[in-house]
């Protein structure tokens, strides 16, 4: 059983000098622009503001640090959720791409915090060859890496486990490590939190 007991804003970064000092383990979050991001920190987070959802995709240009109170049976922990801009926004110009890129690994190289990269692919379009390109960076770079597969509610239900295997194949990874969640129907949430604090407490 899990359950929020708070969550808030901590500050906004676009280089290591403006990263907030150490506090709590972090689990960064990656994705396509307009991949369902914004709305999977706000769904993990019990808030439905905390981040913007946005209608206009590739909004997100900063990392954005957020700090969640969790509480799991007994146990409580404090978890560092980091928000990084989204990829493969068709609009954006190419020195906004090198910009992202910059500032993304960066982050990736240097966060010695960072603990899990929670890799997010919509269920129903991806993996894109971008959703692809990080992943391959993000093994390279040796960071543990969970996949997310969310909008999972856009499938019919008869659709869903075969899609998850299908996803699992297609990134070479086992069934188990594709989590199935909606943002809408409040589907994965427990699912989610239990493999974050089993990582994190491992
Ligand atoms: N059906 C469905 N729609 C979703 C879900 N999550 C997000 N959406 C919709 O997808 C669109 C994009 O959602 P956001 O949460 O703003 O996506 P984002 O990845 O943060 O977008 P950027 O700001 O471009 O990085 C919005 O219209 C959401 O309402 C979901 O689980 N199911």
């Amino acid at each position: 059983m899990i359950k929020i007991l708070d969550a808030r804003f901590v500050t906004t970064a676009v280089e290591p000098k403006g990263y907030p000092t150490s506090l709590a383990p972090e689990v960064a979050f990656v994705g396509r622009s307009n991949v369902g991001k914004s709305s999977m920190i706000n769904a993990l987070t019990g808030r439905r503001k905390l981040v913007r959802v946005s209608n206009t995709p590739g909004r997100t240009r900063t990392l954005n640090f957020f700090d969640v109170d969790v509480e799991r049976g007994t146990k409580r922990h404090t978890v560092r959720f980091a928000d990084l801009p989204g990829y493969g926004f068709a609009k954006v110009s190419k020195s906004e791409r090198s910009e992202w890129q910059k500032m993304i690994t960066a982050y990736l190289e240097k966060r010695r915090d960072l603990k899990v990269v929670v890799s997010i692919i919509d269920a129903e379009v991806g993996p894109t060859p971008d959703d692809f390109q990080t992943l391959d960076y993000l093994q390279e770079s040796n960071r543990q890496i969970m996949v997310v597969a969310t909008k999972i509610d856009r499938l019919p239900k008869a659709r869903r486990k075969p899609r998850l295997q299908a996803l699992a194949e297609e990134l070479s990874l086992p069934r188990e490590a594709v989590i199935a969640f909606s943002a809408t129907e409040k589907l994965g949430f427990d699912e989610v939190w239990d493999a974050l604090l089993n990582t994190l407490t491992a």
